[in-house]
């Protein structure tokens, strides 16, 4: 038994929408391999908030059961976030039906999502460790699925301005070139953690230090030690950390270099074409490289996902990737 679903990017490949049936009803949801909860907006959400959503309606599925007194709350880095009560229902990816999933209405939702009217809600496919559910954690779609699947992993193809794909319990091999490579992966943090073990600025040499990363579908952008950034734009003679645009912005006329991260035996080379994400209007475009914050590991996000075919493989608790 398996699945596979169509992710569609928004404007700016910004995120990767999948049509999710709940108890019958389908939400385009957002599937975030960097969080643990699969919420929607819904009839409980305030209607000032549901403004242009697809909402989720329990009363109208059959197969919905309230978890009483369970309640979620989560937040991310941008400083959005939503939170909410708890029930059951049928949840169907593909094809693939998970029975009695925890599904997360939400009953306040931060602006970011409210305005953000193609997206409604999340399907989370890190390591249930990461669920926010009180006063008992759930397991997400993915863990639910695990032991109905063929092989137990899932796959994302994702594309610049294209429709791509998730398959859940097999690995369509016409996707990708050449072998997957694997990689341990360390879900101590309830993400899907890696070791990179160096970096390659367009085609300079392979230096730096191992650094840890995470493979994050629901992140934008590829978000990086500060040291490695800099690194990175020295080499764009225009390029500067702009405050009003929110990160290192260059002249849409340079020739943006490609990034190669070394993993393991594996180059995953990300091309100069995809690090130049998207233009800001006054001739100056926004890089896909910026930094982590310190968060203390790199985020791999879709910018980084784009440019390789990923198997997150939770049978064996490893990451593998290969060229398409
Ligand atoms: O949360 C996720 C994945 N779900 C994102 C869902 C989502 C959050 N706004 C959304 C808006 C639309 C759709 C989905 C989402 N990944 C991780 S792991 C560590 C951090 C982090 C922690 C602290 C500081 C920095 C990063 C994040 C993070 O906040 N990424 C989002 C982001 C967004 C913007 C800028 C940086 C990081």
């Amino acid at each position: 038994v398996g699945g596979d679903v169509t992710a569609t990017p928004e404007s700016d490949d910004n995120e990767y929408l999948c049509p999710v049936t709940i108890g019958g009803q389908t939400l385009n949801l957002d599937f975030d391999s960097g969080s643990s909860d699969l919420w929607v907006f819904s009839t409980s959400t305030p209607s000032s908030e549901q403004q242009s959503h697809t909402i989720y309606n329990p009363a109208k599925s059959s197969t919905f059961k309230e978890l009483n007194g369970f309640t979620w709350q989560i937040s991310y880095g941008d400083g959005s976030g939503a939170s909410g009560t708890v029930g059951t229902d049928t949840v169907t990816v593909g094809g693939l039906t998970v029975k009695n999933q925890a599904v997360e209405l939400a009953t306040a939702v931060s602006s970011e999502f409210v305005t953000d009217s193609a997206n409604n809600g999340l399907l989370g496919l890190a390591w249930s460790n990461l669920n926010t559910v009180e006063p008992t954690q759930q397991q997400t779609f993915f863990a639910n699925a695990g032991p109905q699947l063929q092989q137990n992993v899932f796959t994302a193809d994702l594309r610049h301005d294209q429709p791509g794909s998730y398959d859940f319990g097999f690995i369509d091999t016409s996707k990708f070139q050449g072998n997957l490579n694997y990689v341990p992966v360390d879900n101590s943090q309830g993400f899907w953690q890696f070791t990179v073990d160096g970096y390659a600025v367009g085609d300079g040499a392979t230096g730096g230090n191992s650094f840890s990363a995470i493979a994050d579908t629901g992140t934008t952008l590829l978000l990086l030690d500060d040291n490695i950034v800099s690194d990175y734009y020295s080499q764009i003679s225009s390029a500067q950390n702009s405050n009003s645009a929110g990160g290192f912005v260059f002249d849409c006329t340079e020739d943006v270099p490609d990034l190669t991260l070394q993993i393991g035996d594996y180059a995953a080379v990300v091309p100069g074409s995809l690090l130049n994400f998207s233009q800001n209007g006054d001739g100056t475009c926004f890089g896909g490289i910026q930094s982590d914050g310190g968060q203390g590991f790199a985020i791999l996000g879709d910018v980084f996902l784009k440019a390789q075919f990923t198997v997150f493989d939770q049978g064996n608790v490893q990451l593998g990737f290969a060229p398409k």
